[in-house]
């Protein structure tokens, strides 16, 4: 592997503004690609594809055979987590993840953390593999969802609306669901230093939903436990680059980037491009925020935002993506399209 200060992913992380800025967008892997469908019809379950590294590998590697981009993403989940800390953890068909919900400290004292690195061996090897896989100017990112988004599935049992369940154990006993948070912070902070140590050179921490938080409840349940992460990585590697994805955090965003220490935010579809360029651009390095629903649709649409975006946030440290991951009816040649006209290569040419 070459030296990751020379890639000019972690070149933009750690500051530089590049023109062309670098590349890649999340869920680069997955269900709009056909070949990823058929290694993913092969595999039993969704966890046994993210828990057999040949197979991750490749599925990681499909994407970047088609398009040219700068980053890889480890393919894994971010329930894994909860899965390695003895939870009952299904990915069901049509209906997304389903856990045996944990709604008090009683459920937590069921918890094996002492288990988690064992447990995810496999996907430390999936990073081994990729290490020694990716093209030499390929950056590889390791990930790991925040401990509030991590919290609401494991309490909701699922995905959720309202948060209703996970929001009454906050706010009604947030000694106990403290102690859910730290197991969290602990086990992702040892995740992510286990991929570092595996071979990833960036690493970015999913908090989706943020957004749902009142100020107060944004603080203690997202800015501290991501600060925590941060404190812990940056004590074993002070070089490592870390992206922080408050989605949906809207004004947040801004103390969010001032006191969790990250070098570079992801900006959710809904982030205004220019108070970015403004309030935040100065602070870190941006990334971001082409609507998915706008790789589906493609063309003139599509095209006119890239274009803005480049234009408002070209100008200085940056890397583009999208403001979520793409969705699973995306055109694989819009996605082709997209990267051609960021790298400059049709009309649109804004950051040129
Ligand atoms: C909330 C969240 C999850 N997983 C993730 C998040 C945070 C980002 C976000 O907000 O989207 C993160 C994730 N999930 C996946 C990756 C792989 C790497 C990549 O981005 O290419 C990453 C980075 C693969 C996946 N994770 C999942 C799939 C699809 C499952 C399949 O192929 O059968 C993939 C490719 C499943 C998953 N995983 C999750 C849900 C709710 C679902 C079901 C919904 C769905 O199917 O899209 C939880």
């Amino acid at each position: 592997m070459t030296d990751p200060a020379n890639k000019r992913f972690i070149r933009a992380l750690k500051g530089e503004t590049l023109t062309p800025p670098p590349v890649w967008l999340m869920r680069q892997a997955g269900r709009y690609l056909p070949e990823y469908r058929e290694v993913r019809a092969d595999t039993k379950g969704f966890l046994d594809l993210c828990y057999t590294p040949e197979k991750a590998v490749e599925v990681t590697l499909q994407p970047l055979r088609r398009y040219d981009f700068d980053a890889a993403i480890l393919f894994s989940d971010i329930l894994v987590i909860p899965h390695a800390l003895g939870q009952t953890v299904e990915f069901r068909a049509g209906e997304g993840p389903v856990l045996a919900p944990i709604r008090d400290t009683a459920g937590l004292d069921k918890l094996n953390p002492g288990q988690v690195i064992d447990h995810l061996a496999p996907v430390f090897e999936t990073v081994r593999g990729l290490a020694r896989s990716i093209p030499e100017t390929t950056a590889l990112i390791g990930f790991c969802g925040a401990p509030w988004t991590i919290a609401t599935y494991m309490v909701e049992g699922g995905s959720s609306k309202d948060y209703a369940e996970t929001k009454a154990w906050a706010y009604g006993d947030p000694d106990g669901f403290g102690r859910l948070i730290d197991l969290v912070v602990e086990a992702s902070t040892a995740y992510l230093l286990a991929q570092v140590e595996a071979g990833a050179e960036a690493v970015q921490i999913f908090d989706s939903w943020a957004g749902v938080l009142p100020e107060d409840a944004f603080r203690q349940w997202v800015i501290e436990p991501n600060r925590r992460i941060v404190e812990g990585l940056k004590a074993v590697h002070p070089d490592l680059p870390v992206i922080g994805f408050p989605r949906m955090a809207g004004p947040m965003y801004e103390a969010f980037v001032k006191e969790t220490g990250v070098d570079a935010v992801s900006l959710d579809t809904t982030v205004p491009v220019a108070w970015a360029a403004e309030r935040l651009q100065p602070l870190c390095t941006v990334q971001g925020n082409l609507d998915p629903l706008l790789v589906v649709q493609g063309g003139a649409a599509m095209e006119k935002s890239v274009a803005h975006i480049l234009e408002t946030l070209g100008k200085g440290p940056f890397v583009f993506n999208l403001g979520h991951g793409i969705v699973p009816q995306t055109p694989p040649e819009n996605v082709a399209a997209l990267i051609a006209q960021v790298r400059g290569q049709t009309r649109g040419q804004a950051a040129q």
